[in-house]
């Protein structure tokens, strides 16, 4: 069943006033944290608490890991993968699952936490809603994942850069610390102001002690393993936290824009893709723009929550197969639009950005790398417009000669060629046209050095 537009947009305005199929509002979160906090073992100790993980399951994950030498590692074997991150016990790549709450359903991202995947974190945490951020409160491993160079730190700001406005932070391994109540206060108390500096409010952060190997506080907090923490925690659980999450208003008015995220090649079936859709609806059947290119494709079937579904809306985590195109047109970080709202290609425009904690000032003229999604392109700092106030966003300083660290400025940036071809445009919209088209990260050498949001696009 197909609809007209304007039919499809009443039908979802109405899906959504009274949340629809499952009864269940809808939301993504990103699970970061520092490397080895244990982001895998609480999303799996989860998922099986839920549920979502069988017995039989369990227990091939707890021999096979035991075999491969790494027993610790069992419960995160479920979401670790491939043959190399079982290998090497460390998330590379973004796994996707989901699960749902009393209220809530929600797909999770589970984001690699080792500083090399830092551009899979990114494109992670830009098709969540939501963050878990999962701390290790064994003496030492918490500072060491929040010092410079830690991922949490950088994960916070990353993710807060990319929208996501909540934050659940699980202090997690507190059976390595006794349950000491000092310890679980004391992370509380650094992680605060730094969560306010960065931008979450505080109303929109919440806190929760759990032990993830042991499930401990997760769905529940009842049992033997539980007793030492039930001594001072009265407190929700992380379900409970989960379940009380905010589903973020959905742009369901603008034109649909899906940037993919995964593309699978299947034999003969077509060519199937992964991504979230940002704004606007789609149906099957639609024809969709493949930008940058002249190509369109024909959406055959979409599929979110592992069903299958005639339409949907903004917001949606979604795999699409798609027919009538050319696979060699579709690659990651390419955007999918209705061919009559398509995205501007930009080479070069204008944002507003804020400099992270940075050695080395940034020049015009500077060569960095530009992360818009899951795409990353070189690129260069071309023009230094102007420093701004960080509060009012007035101008301090037009043409200025370098940016240094925590400031905020107007630039302009310019894509880079690659060898002799020429720079290859790429969509991307004004963050006042669509928030979520608009944002960027700007690295340089490994590390993040910026973020901001576009706000012209000049060819
Ligand atoms: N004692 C204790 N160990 C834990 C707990 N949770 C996880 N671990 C251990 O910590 C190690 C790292 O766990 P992972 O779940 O792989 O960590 P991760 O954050 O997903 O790591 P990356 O994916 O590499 O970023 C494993 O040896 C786990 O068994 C816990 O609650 N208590």
């Amino acid at each position: 069943m197909s609809f007209a537009k304007d039919k499809l947009l009443e039908e979802v305005k109405k899906s959504m006033q009274s949340p629809g199929g499952k009864g269940k509002q809808g939301l993504s979160l990103v699970v970061i944290g520092h490397v080895d906090a244990g982001k895998s073992t609480l999303m799996g100790r989860l998922l099986y608490e839920l549920g979502r993980v069988d017995d039989r399951t369990r227990t091939a994950n707890e021999r096979n890991s035991t075999k491969a030498g790494k027993s610790s590692f069992s419960w995160a074997w479920g979401l670790d993968g491939t043959t190399e991150e079982r290998e090497r016990g460390i998330t590379m790549d973004v796994a996707l699952q989901s699960f749902s709450t009393t209220q809530r359903q929600i797909t999770v991202l589970d984001a690699p936490g080792h500083k090399e995947f830092i551009p899979n974190m990114i494109s992670g945490a830009s098709q969540a809603d939501c963050a878990l951020l999962v701390v290790d409160a064994s003496t030492g491993e918490f500072e060491a994942g929040f010092e410079r160079g830690g991922q949490s730190r950088e994960h916070l700001i990353l993710a807060r850069s990319l929208g996501i406005a909540q934050v659940i932070v699980a202090i997690n391994k507190l059976d390595q610390v006794q349950w000491e109540k000092n310890r679980y206060d004391e992370i509380c108390a650094l992680l605060r102001p730094f969560l306010v500096q960065s931008g979450f409010h505080p109303s929109k952060t919440t806190f929760v002690p759990v032990g993830a190997m042991l499930g401990v506080n997760l769905a529940a907090c009842e049992g033997d393993d539980a007793k030492q923490l039930l001594e001072w925690y009265k407190g929700p659980t992380l379900v409970d936290l989960l379940d009380n999450l905010e589903p973020p208003s959905r742009d369901i008015v603008s034109p649909a824009r899906i940037p993919i995220s995964n593309i699978f090649k299947g034999q003969g079936s077509g060519t199937s893709i992964s991504g979230r859709l940002l704004s606007g609806v789609i149906q099957v059947g639609e024809r969709l723009r493949v930008l940058p290119g002249d190509e369109t494709a024909v959406v055959k079937s979409i599929e979110v929550e592992e069903e299958n579904v005639p339409w949907a809306a903004a917001g949606s985590n979604l795999t699409l197969a798609l027919v009538s195109v050319d696979p060699i047109q579709l690659t990651i970080g390419s955007v999918l639009c209705p061919p009559t709202d398509p995205v501007p290609l930009a080479s070069t425009f204008t944002a507003k950005i804020i400099i992270f904690d940075v050695q080395v000032p940034i020049i015009s003229g500077a060569t960095v790398e530009l992360f818009h999604h899951s795409r990353d392109v070189p690129a260069t700092v071309s023009k230094l417009i102007a420093t701004l106030d960080r509060t009012s966003g007035k101008i301090v300083k037009s043409n200025p000669r370098v940016l240094v660290k925590a400031s905020s400025a107007e630039v302009q940036i310019t894509l880079r060629a690659m060898g002799s071809s020429n720079a290859r445009p790429f969509p991307l919209e004004p963050y006042a046209v669509n928030k979520a088209m608009g944002r960027i990260l700007i690295r340089r050498e490994g590390e993040t050095i910026a973020a901001g949001v576009v706000t012209a696009i000049l060819g």
